[in-house]
């Protein structure tokens, strides 16, 4: 028998920013595959109804309110996690933020609220979870949610760009590291989604028109299109990927001219 189970049934996974956008349908996703899902967002409300959406799938969700830009707040989340799980076989790190400023109008306050909660947040929630997977002899996955920006320049900000790649090269990185624990460290990197990060953006015809013209597939994606890589990334089909980075974006950083 050649064909390897992408079903997560028994799995406890870890979803950041599971609010809205990306991450509910993550969470949402990996749920249908048999994962039972720890909801992390800041606000309880955000959270409340992806975890129904879950629970009527018949799997657990525990609603875990954390800003992940604070170690004490994701340190505090992990011990209730752990406590009623035992452990984190999926942690997918997903929580992000864009201020779209040119370069020369970058703010340190921009620099250092992007940095905070798509660079900063990712390490330090790899670092707690990746101790616990260790501590608790898991085979673990962590996937990341970088961006095509982290490859290709766009207009959308030198400083979330700047991020996106550290959590490519992290992803590498972590990956070496933590191959020894049985530990696999991924990256799904997306195009357009509409979602709320994006969908002022999307709803512009002329700027809808020159994303389409940069992509191959000539559309933007469907939400579900980016859990297919990622239940294949977080089950057992993925278990020899490791240190890569799936760029799930209609062809767009590949085309050339
Ligand atoms: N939508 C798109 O076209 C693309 C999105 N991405 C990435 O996908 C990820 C999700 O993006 P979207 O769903 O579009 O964004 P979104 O803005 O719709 O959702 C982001 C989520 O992260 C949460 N979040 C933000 N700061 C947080 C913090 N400090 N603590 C906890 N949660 C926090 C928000 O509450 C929200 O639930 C981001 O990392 C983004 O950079 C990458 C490429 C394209
Ligand atoms: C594709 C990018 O990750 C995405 O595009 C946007 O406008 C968002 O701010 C992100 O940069």
């Amino acid at each position: 028998m050649y064909l390897p189970s992408f079903r997560l049934d028994g799995q406890k996974v870890i979803v950041t920013g599971a609010g809205r956008g990306i991450g509910r349908a993550l969470a949402i996703g990996l749920a249908e595959a048999g994962a039972d899902i720890a909801l992390l967002s800041r606000t309880k409300e955000d959270l409340e109804e992806t975890a129904k959406y879950i629970k009527d799938l018949g799997r657990e969700a525990l609603i875990v309110p954390t800003d992940v830009t604070k170690r004490e707040d994701i340190k505090e989340s992990l011990n209730h996690i752990v406590g009623k799980w035992g452990k984190v076989n999926v942690l997918i790190n997903n929580a992000g933020m864009n201020i779209r400023s040119k370069a020369l109008d970058v703010t340190d306050e921009e620099w250092q609220k992007i940095m905070d909660t798509n660079l900063k947040s990712t390490f330090m929630m790899s670092q707690e979870v990746g101790k616990i997977m260790k501590e608790t002899n898991t085979d673990g996955k962590i996937i990341s949610i970088s961006s095509v920006a982290g490859t290709v320049a766009l207009r959308t900000g030198v400083v979330y760009a700047a991020t996106k790649a550290a959590m490519i090269q992290m992803t590498k990185v972590l990956a070496m590291e933590w191959g020894q624990y049985n530990i696999c460290v991924n990256s799904i990197g997306p195009w357009y989604f509409k979602t709320p990060l994006t969908e002022k953006l999307l709803a512009d015809p002329e700027y809808l028109h020159e994303i389409l013209s940069v992509t191959p597939l000539n559309r933007v994606g469907e939400l579900q299109e980016l859990v297919g890589p990622t239940v294949f990334l977080a089950s057992e089909a993925g278990n020899y990927v490791t240190g890569q980075t799936i760029f799930v974006d209609g062809g767009m950083s590949i085309k050339g001219f």
